[in-house]
């Protein structure tokens, strides 16, 4: 067998140095194209410049792709049969994917007439034959799709593994057992099995790995949904939900790449999160048109990105992601204009009080940020003086504040209202003035309108009664007089309790901003709208003046990349919005992430039972209408790849009490290594963890992850340190999407009872391991005889 396995892969491997030699003939072509569009330098139109920089790009994404791409370029391998038809697709394979009639024999013998290899990128030979075809190209679908049930025309289904240029393995899954196969004369061999176990037992690191030699059927369904509408995908934890949804951001941009040059989003519920996944997707090929943000990361102002660095106390965060907030931030950017009355401005400013904040607050994530936008002025004016036509007009508090209901009236984003508080303003000076009725000819009666327009607003007096009076509005001013509990008392009227109001308030004071305080940035900022900016006037040097040199000079060209920059930078809509753990986002995220794709299809992937958002109603709401009525397309995932069954069964426990009725994901390996139970002293707790940590790591060669409750997050920290980089703490929420080797959770109870969504954050923590768990129990466990905490018994 041992001669088999190595005849094969010297197959396997002459194929490799065959795609090789290919390869390095397209790179020395594309080293060529840039060294002659260097030449073209030379040539100094703008035209000629364009040109230059357009194929100097090209050429060196291409090499970039290529250079990048000969680690474990070619990994697949499909043996077919005879087709239906003979067509060749694009990519000179055959189209069909059902065999022949006369493709196997009575007595159940069959020729492969087709072999395919499967690649990250195609690559096609001199005379364009298929080398390589793309994993996502139609003719490999084949390679993810056949099953022995279903086989179509595969018969042997292999998977190879090499480092750099060497073949290390091939791993056969045979999809016709019951044929006897030949290819070229010879009978077909079959070796290993199976790749997909292969792929599962592997040592995890803190970077998540493309799956694309191992895609099973039901997933390879989903990455090829057709794009339209809403993708619609629910599956149990280690389903494979984020693998699928940044492989098909992959495929859709290889099968539409000019649709999708509107940009790919994809929205994380965390940074780990999207640390963890990121590296995926340059692993396919693909960089550039796809954006992974967190969700906390997710808005930008007028200052740039906004950027959250904290998590709010659930009850908190509950309240700030309702959609009840809506109403709140409403009045509020038009509240905010009437000034402070109590000094919020210098309320929002002061330091948050250490007592204050530890109830129920987890604390930072990472630096404070101390950007603050422009505050309000702690009192508006109540009085207005201005001299026109030699006479002093005055506007008392009364008349301004009926000017400023007036303005306000309507829906109109509250920037946007300025100009029209202005005129109303003049107005209102205009008919104390008495000159209304000088001239009855219209014309000169416009005039002298005019001319009385211009007295007043050229005034500084007035310019700087309007500035404190109208200040144009930020979500940050906003925001922090909302940090006024009185003014956020009379905003959230009958829609927030005075408790939800005192602890809304209370947290907004802190100068950093939480996760949940972006959406409300964002939602401030679609409310308050931006106002034009004054076009920059182009300081002008007298000499363009006379010789005219501005329209002589040419002007440098954005360079393509320069350009695609820009626009990624600059984009706030996209083609495609996919949406991972979907399951977390609170109504304001929903509006948030909408806005975003308002003209986008959609790929949604969730999980309702790892739900930490307290009312999935509510936010089930938010999502049907960020979604519109687009219709949807449902998918299932039904496996877990992740667990192993000894740590999904003891999950399900959880499950049951958490969303008692929902099935969980069968999974699809066993270790036969049970959990680990231990009991602990509160005391004991930093060094229990500590040891256990250091046994793990000694037992597994990749990761380990400590799960906490959130205010243990910086304790645990420290519980761990000098143990490498190989072992994490985690608070519950960020454990969300990632993956170990071994975990340890920390007291179950204390996870369950942050929040009323606990239990399903504990049922998240229990399923991130994929070879060892081991449960800590404290007193507030009651852990039984052998120390399995309450929670998790049957
Ligand atoms: N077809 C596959 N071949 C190899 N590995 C796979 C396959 N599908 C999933 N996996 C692995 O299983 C693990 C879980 O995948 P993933 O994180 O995408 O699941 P998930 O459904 O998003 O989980 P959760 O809901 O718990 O966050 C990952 O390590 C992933 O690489």
């Amino acid at each position: 067998m041992a001669d088999v396995r190595d005849r094969e892969i010297s197959v396997e491997q002459e194929h490799l140095d065959q795609v090789y030699r290919r390869l390095e003939e397209k790179i020395h072509e594309a080293e060529f194209l840039m060294t002659d569009a260097a030449k073209r330098s030379q040539v100094g139109t703008p035209g000629a410049l364009a040109e230059r920089d357009a194929q100097v790009f090209r050429a060196g994404v291409h090499l970039n792709r290529l250079n990048s791409e000969f680690e474990d370029f070619l990994f697949g391998r499909i043996d077919l049969l005879l087709g239906k038809d003979g067509k060749k697709g694009p990519d000179g394979a055959y189209t069909s994917v059902e065999p022949a009639e006369d493709a196997v024999s009575e007595n159940n013998t069959a020729q492969i007439a087709e072999t395919l290899h499967i690649g990250r990128i195609g690559v096609l030979d001199a005379d364009y034959s298929p080398l390589v075809i793309d994993w996502r190209a139609p003719a490999a679908a084949p390679f993810y799709r056949s099953t022995p049930v279903d086989p179509g025309r595969v018969v042997r289904r292999r998977v190879i593994r090499s480092k750099g240029r060497k073949v290390l393995g091939v791993e056969d899954d045979l999809m016709r057992p019951e044929l006897t196969a030949t290819l070229n004369g010879e009978s077909l061999p079959v070796i290993g099995d199976g790749a997909l176990m292969a792929a599962l037992g592997q040592a995890r690191s803190h970077t998540m790995r493309d799956i694309v030699a191992s895609i099973q059927a039901e997933q390879d369904m989903v990455i090829r949904a057709p794009a339209a509408s809403v993708t619609y995908v629910e599956g149990g934890p280690g389903t494979g939900k984020t693998a699928v949804a940044l492989h098909r951001a992959a495929y859709l941009l290889y099968q539409d790449r000019r649709r999708y040059a509107g940009g790919i989003l994809i929205v994380s519920p965390t940074p780990l999160l999207v640390a963890y996944t990121e590296g995926v997707l340059p692993s396919l090929g693909e960089e550039g048109q796809v954006a992974i943000r967190a969700v906390g990361a997710l808005a930008d102002d007028a200052s740039g990105a906004v950027e959250a660095t904290v998590y709010d106390s659930p009850a908190v965060a509950r309240v700030k992601g309702s959609s009840r907030m809506l109403h709140v931030l409403r009045k509020a950017a038009r509240g905010a204009l009437e000034g402070t009355a109590g000094g919020a401005g210098a309320a929002a400013k002061a330091p948050a009080q250490g007592g204050q904040l530890s109830f129920g607050d987890f604390g930072d994530l990472g630096e404070e940020d101390d950007d603050e936008g422009p505050q309000i002025p702690a009192e508006p004016p109540t009085r207005l003086r201005v001299v026109a036509f030699g006479r002093r007009l005055e506007l008392e508090a009364d008349a301004l504040g009926r000017i400023r209901r007036n303005a306000l009236s309507g829906t109109a984003p509250v920037n946007l209202l300025r100009p029209r508080a202005r005129k109303l303003l003049l107005d209102a000076l205009w008919s104390q003035s008495g000159s209304a009725g000088r001239h009855s000819d219209p014309e000169l009666a416009a005039e002298l309108r005019s001319s009385f327009d211009e007295d007043i607003t050229s005034e500084d007096d007035f310019i700087r009664f309007l500035d404190a009076w109208w200040p144009e509005l930020t979500p940050r001013s906003v925001l922090s007089a909302m940090g006024d509990e009185r003014r956020l008392g009379r905003w959230a009227r009958r829609v927030l309790n005075p408790g939800e109001v005192r602890k809304v308030a209370r947290s907004l004071k802190r100068d950093a901003l939480s996760v949940h305080d972006v959406a409300l940035i964002d939602e401030l900022q679609s409310i308050l709208g931006t106002p034009p900016k004054p076009r920059k006037k182009k300081d002008l040097d007298p000499l363009d003046l006379l010789t005219g040199l501005d329209e002589l000079m040419p002007q440098r060209e954005e360079s393509q990349r320069e350009r695609a920059e820009r626009l990624a930078a600059e984009r706030t809509e996209y083609a495609h919005v996919i949406v991972d753990e979907a399951q977390d986002l609170t109504p304001m995220q929903w509006r948030m992430v909408g806005r975003r794709g308002r003209h986008a299809t959609w790929t949604i992937v969730g999980d309702p039972a790892q739900s930490s958002w307290s009312d999935p109603d509510e936010a089930a709401a938010a999502r049907d209408e960020a979604l519109g009525s687009r219709p949807r397309r449902r998918f299932t995932l039904t496996v877990n790849y992740r667990n192993p069954a000894e740590i999904a069964d003891l999950a399900a426990k959880v499950l049951a009490l958490a969303m008692p009725g929902s099935e969980s994901p069968s999974a699809v390996r066993s270790t036969g290594v049970k959990p680990r139970f231990a009991v602990v002293r509160d005391k004991d707790l930093g060094a229990s963890v500590r040891e256990e940590a250091a046994r793990l790591l000694d037992q597994v060669d990749g990761t380990v992850g400590v799960v906490v409750a959130m205010n243990r997050r910086e304790q645990a920290a420290k519980w761990l340190d000098g143990l490498g980089g190989r072992v994490v703490a985690l608070g519950s929420l960020e454990a969300k999407g990632l993956e170990y080797d071994a975990t340890v959770v920390v007291t179950p109870a204390e996870i369950a009872d942050e929040s009323p969504a606990g239990l399903r954050v504990l049922y998240v923590a229990l399923t991130r391991a994929t070879q060892q768990l081991t449960v800590l129990s404290g007193e507030r466990d009651d852990p039984d005889g052998d120390g399995v905490p309450d929670l998790l018994r049957e």
